[in-house]
């Protein structure tokens, strides 16, 4: 459970007095999530997700995400919406934190994701990528190949108590992905965390898409790298390329994929199963006494990656190139 601050009644309603909410009917922490504090607020106007922003979000960046928010509800994509105030302020502070309300999404998050639920993820995606293009914000991804070192040294020469071989086996990784990491691929809004946790689905429709904490500017091609990690891998830590395949497709149906952004897929995928790797690591390591937080496996990704290494071409991961479609060969 990811409640790393607690909130006292005297506070929420001290916070609340600010709001046109109505009346408190119910308030508990969330047992999901590992980054922010949530809880789930329902008042008697209607139900709320309350966050209280930890270590890894800069307050500085919180207009970035809201904005974000805003500027792809308006452009039709189901995600929360953060709630503004009396005094018409959307970020506010609780129990000495940046905190904010947003509005609850229907849906439920699928445990064991089928190839329909990944073209769905790979369409909203792509839909994602679109509405983001005229997005005036921006914000490098702090979480990209300039952060990892550093992520890798404050795991502080650790890495071997969690698997024997994992530290070298991670540093000859970054040398090689500071190498060879592709530059110039097409950029825009990427989500950046789109994990099952993060897509909610009401029967086989996907409902909404929540948690814009790592939003950025980035490859487009790289998000689509974290999700084929997120969703196309099976619990025995093999590749479903049936799934990778559905889950591109769907993408394309939306936005094709450049020649170039095909190319790099193999070494987006590594990249980010690194990134997860990481702050998996660094967060296993450093547990904060008396928080409910279950930390996530970093192995899972330390496996993936090892996968990923032996893949040769973007194929593999099941893509196809875009099929033309009848009126288009007519009119060519
Ligand atoms: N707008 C929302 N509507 C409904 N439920 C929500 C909403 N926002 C968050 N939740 C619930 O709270 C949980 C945790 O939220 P979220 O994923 O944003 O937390 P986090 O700590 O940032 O997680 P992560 O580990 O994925 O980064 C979600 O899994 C979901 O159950
Ligand atoms: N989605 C991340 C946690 C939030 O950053 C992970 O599974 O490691």
């Amino acid at each position: 459970m990811a409640v790393y601050t607690e909130v006292s009644d005297e506070d929420l309603r001290g916070f609340l007095d600010m709001y046109d909410l109505g009346e408190v009917l119910s308030f508990k922490g969330i047992a999901e999530g590992v980054e922010n504090s949530n809880y789930f607020l329902q008042t008697a106007r209607d139900r709320f997700i309350l966050t209280l922003y930890e270590k890894r979000v800069r307050e500085a960046d919180l207009p970035f995400f809201l904005g974000l928010m805003e500027h792809l509800a308006e452009r039709g994509l189901e995600c929360p919406l953060p709630v503004r105030n009396r005094t018409g302020q959307a970020l506010g502070r609780l129990a000495g934190r940046p905190a904010v309300i947003v509005t609850f999404l229907e849906g439920l998050a699928v445990k064991r994701p089928g190839a329909g639920h990944c073209r769905a993820v790979g369409a909203e995606l792509a839909r994602l990528h679109e509405a983001g293009r005229d997005f005036p914000g921006r914000r490098p991804n702090a979480l990209s190949l300039g952060s990892w070192a550093g992520l890798f040294a404050s795991a502080d020469g650790q890495a071997d108590r969690v698997a024997p071989g994992l530290a070298a086996r991670t540093q000859a990784e970054l040398d090689e992905l500071a190498a060879i990491w592709p530059r110039g691929l097409p950029e825009g809004v990427i989500h950046a965390d789109l994990f099952t946790d993060n897509v909610f689905f009401i029967g086989d429709r996907l409902s909404g898409v929540i948690d814009f904490y790592f939003a950025c500017t980035d490859a487009l091609a790289y998000d689509l790298a974290i999700c084929l990690n997120a969703w196309c891998f099976e619990p025995d830590g093999s590749f479903n390329a049936t799934k990778g395949r559905a889950m591109i497709a769907g993408y394309q149906s939306v936005r094709p994929l450049e020649p170039e952004e095909v190319a790099a897929l193999p070494t987006l995928a590594r990249g980010a199963a690194l990134r997860f790797m990481l702050t998996r690591l660094v967060d296993w390591l450093n547990v904060p006494p008396g928080a409910l937080v279950r930390p996530k496996d970093p192995l899972e990704y330390d496996r993936k990656l090892g996968f990923h290494r032996k893949v040769a071409g973007a194929t593999e991961y099941g893509w196809e190139p875009v099929r033309e479609t009848a009126t288009s060969t007519a009119s060519a």
